[in-house]
């Protein structure tokens, strides 16, 4: 299975985009708890806790989870929430191509790393940018499935923006799928979604692939 190319039923709901937020009920554990069980983990593959190189193994991989599910703690609306209206009479495909990313998939919790390209027609107003950029690393740094990553993106920009449609296209190598098991290095996944007129419109869908993969529609 070299390439997997999925376009998902439509319509992700707007509660999906809060689906990886922890929900308000869980007691988080301490930050010494989540070292004592990284120093458990340490011994369960054979290694000594205490020996030199190790004994603050547990405080960097905690520092290192903290950055990269950073995402947990940000509110994905927050980036978008500032728009610029002065775009003229500009109402054509605004598409962000090659976004690179990286996130973890939920099974495993090892990287999957690739990049996204994100498209929308704007209705008066658009946002800058690098917020869509901002926006993407905000739900990588959850734990995902490339699907789900796909669905939540799409959900937000439609959602804040309203836009006529948005287009999403995420490429990604799975390192539980390279590194072990299956071990098949260099294999990519590939996910589409698409909403409005991207996703009612064979014309829009196939120029927004063309403008990814040719950079022209
Ligand atoms: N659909 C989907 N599957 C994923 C994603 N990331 C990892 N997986 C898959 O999740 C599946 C988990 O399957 P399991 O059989 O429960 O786990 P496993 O025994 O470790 O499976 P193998 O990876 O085949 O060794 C694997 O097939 C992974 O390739 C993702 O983003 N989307
Ligand atoms: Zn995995």
């Amino acid at each position: 299975m070299d390439h997997v190319i999925k376009t998902l039923t439509p319509a992700a709901r707007p509660s999906e985009a809060a689906e990886t937020t922890a929900p308000s009920t869980l007691v988080r554990p301490s930050r010494a708890e989540a070292e004592a069980a990284v120093r458990v983990l340490i011994g369960y593959l054979g290694d000594d806790p205490d020996r030199e190189g190790l004994l603050d193994t547990p405080r960097r991989v905690v520092s290192a989870y903290e950055e990269l599910f950073g995402g947990y703690h940000e509110n994905p609306a927050d980036v978008l929430d500032r728009t610029f209206s002065e775009i003229g009479t500009y109402d054509d495909i605004v598409l962000v191509r090659d976004i690179p990313f990286n996130s973890h998939c939920e099974h495993h919790m090892m990287p999957f790393v690739g990049k996204a390209h994100v498209g929308y027609l704007p209705v008066e107003r658009v946002v800058g940018l690098s917020k869509i950029a901002r926006l993407i690393d905000i739900f990588a740094r959850r734990l995902q499935t490339q699907e789900r990553l796909s669905s939540q993106i799409v959900t937000e920009i439609d959602t804040v923006l309203k836009p006529r449609g948005v287009a999403v296209m995420l490429e990604a190598e799975h390192s539980c799928m390279s590194m072990r098991g299956v071990q098949k290095v260099g294999s990519r996944t590939i996910t589409t979604q698409f909403t409005g007129v991207f996703r009612d419109d064979p014309k829009e869908q196939f120029r927004f692939v063309s403008l990814v993969r040719n950079g022209i529609g």
